[in-house]
């Protein structure tokens, strides 16, 4: 039996998976790290981090399952997207990483459109300007860092300074790197035009391999802190929304999945290049080659769940210790015994402003309606019923460009929610189902490794062998009618509050 491993370098955690060739998971090892924020909307991690986790879980699943290195064929690597890694001429780390949902960069957002043309930029990067992308914030520390951008020889994203960290090498590959603004995601290369706009040398970029293209290999090093062997291929892999789409089968037109991670992710595959005109939903390059995607974010989702556990919850936690349950299975258990709609509770997730559909850095979270009924269960379902919505309205603006869908498959930690999925199945009014395999982006990785190493044919005939449903969220009828009404407050909530938030934003 051959072997592959998945590595995904997520926000709350790095999660490693060893699968055989059959797809099933042999070993699984995670490593949680912070998320610093400095300043109200800012958010950065350390590379470090990352690297530590990603070496610890690595020799952790290889020594766990007790299966011989050699037969361990690939590696594939998936992680968050758009996060900024400026390295030295000595491949050292040079700041924290700027990561995918900092909003500090509004007016580098307004120069890539005077610099560029806002028209222009579409038309090459298949996306508008973006805060929390890579190009806003290299233009952010030219203008705020100039020593340290002076340093930077080499600008990498989170996963692909993993792939440095493993095998020495600077590359990336087109799903991730099409969230740097920086890739001509029509023809999957780097942009000359941009990079020259942006005055970018082009030398600081990796080179762009497709997904499951063989990148390099296992360093000596490496292979020795972590058991691994140096004839073990490492691909491109994926950004952690294009891997996930393969570890839920989402390789066909017509078909889509919501994924609830740190953030939120409704995204749908295109055999076509589909661009939102009003530039609310992501066109980026599909892990499948000649393919796209799209895809609306809500920035916090579970990061929502996760903010609110930890400020507010110590006594839920002490209790899951006690039972030796996990923290959010008896959130969910608090949850099921809550009231649709938080008993009239709703929560916008905009703590750390919103992509989909608002583009609008300075909005925040908002509870509307609290009453001194409301409990502290009462608020957990309005956090994952405001996610819901945010997602809700991703997967609206995928139907007006004529993307619908007869069923959703969910992945991410919140997807493992029970509740959760009813939530979406309720809203989105379609079945909403899961694949055996939790770790989507991870298994999404070890497929790509699979196909680039010559185990499977291609991406599309692996995603049919490997991939298994299981659970499955069908609506109920009563909860779709209540959720339509409180649809409409929450939409309305955000018109009402715009102003507002900008004059909060400029105290
Ligand atoms: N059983 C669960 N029920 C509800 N939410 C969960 C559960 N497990 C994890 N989560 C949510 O999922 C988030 C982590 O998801 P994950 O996909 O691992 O994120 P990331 O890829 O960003 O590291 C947590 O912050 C939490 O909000
Ligand atoms: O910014 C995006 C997608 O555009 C996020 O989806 C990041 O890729 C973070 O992912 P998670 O850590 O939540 O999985």
């Amino acid at each position: 039996m051959n072997y592959l491993i998945g590595i995904d370098v997520g926000t709350s955690a790095t999660k490693t998976v060893l699968f055989d060739e059959k797809g099933s998971v042999i070993a699984f090892e995670s490593k949680e790290y912070p998320l610093y924020q400095p300043k109200n909307g800012w958010a950065e991690q350390n590379p470090e981090d990352w690297k530590d986790a990603t070496l610890e879980t690595l020799k952790k699943v290889i020594r766990i399952s007790g299966v011989k290195a050699e037969r361990i064929k690939g590696i594939g690597l998936s992680g968050q997207m758009h996060g900024l890694v400026m390295l030295d001429k000595n491949g050292e780390v040079i700041r924290p990483s700027i990561i995918w949902c900092d909003q500090r960069t509004g007016a580098e957002v307004e120069d890539l459109n005077r610099i560029i043309g806002r028209e222009r930029l579409i038309e090459i990067t298949a996306n508008p300007a973006l805060t929390g992308w890579t190009a806003a914030k290299i233009l952010w520390i030219k203008k705020n860092e100039p020593d340290n951008y002076k340093k930077c020889k080499h600008i990498l994203l989170p996963k692909d300074y993993i792939r440095y960290v493993l095998t020495g090498e600077f590359a990336t590959e087109v799903s991730d790197a099409s969230g740097m603004q920086l890739l001509d995601v029509p023809n999957r290369c780097w942009s000359d035009e941009v990079l020259q706009k942006l005055n970018i040398d082009k030398a600081l970029l990796g080179k762009v391999y497709e997904s499951y293209e063989i990148t390099g290999y296992i360093l000596p090093q490496v292979a020795e802190i972590t058991g691994l062997t140096k004839e073990t291929a490492v691909v491109g892999g994926g950004g952690d929304n294009a891997a996930a789409a393969v570890g839920t089968g989402i390789v066909r037109d017509g078909t889509a999945f919501t994924t609830i991670g740190t953030s939120g992710v409704v995204y749908a595959h295109s055999s076509k290049l589909t661009i939102d005109p009003k530039g609310r939903v992501h066109t980026c390059c599909s892990a499948v080659p000649g393919a796209w995607h799209v895809m609306g974010v809500t920035q916090a989702a579970g990061l929502s769940l996760k903010w609110f556990k930890d400020n507010f919850c110590q006594d839920y936690i002490w209790e899951a210790e006690k039972q030796g349950m996990g923290i959010y299975d008896l959130l969910d258990k608090y949850v099921t015994d809550t009231k649709i709609g938080g008993d009239k509770l709703i929560y916008l997730p905009y703590l750390m402003g919103e992509r989909t559909p608002h583009l609008d850095p300075n909005c925040r979270g908002v509870f509307f309606g609290l009453s001194a009924i409301h409990t502290k269960p009462d608020m957990i379902r309005s956090i994952m019923e405001g996610v819901s919505f945010s997602l809700n309205d991703c997967n609206h603006i995928l139907q007006e460009m004529g993307i619908y869908v007869e069923e959703m498959m969910a992945c991410g930690g919140g997807g493992k929610s029970s509740v959760w999925r009813q939530m979406l199945a309720d809203m989105y009014q379609c079945r909403v189902k899961t694949v055996k395999q939790e770790e989507g982006p991870a298994l999404g990785a070890a497929i790509l490794a699979g196909v680039g190493t010559g185990m499977f044919e291609s991406v599309e005939k692996a995603c049919d062998l490997l991939i298994e449903e299981d659970k499955s969220n069908i609506l109920i009828k009563e909860n779709a009618e209540k959720y339509e009404q409180l649809y409409e407050i929450y939409k309305k909530l955000y018109l009402d509050l715009k102003d507002t938030f900008k004059q909060l934003d400029e105290i």
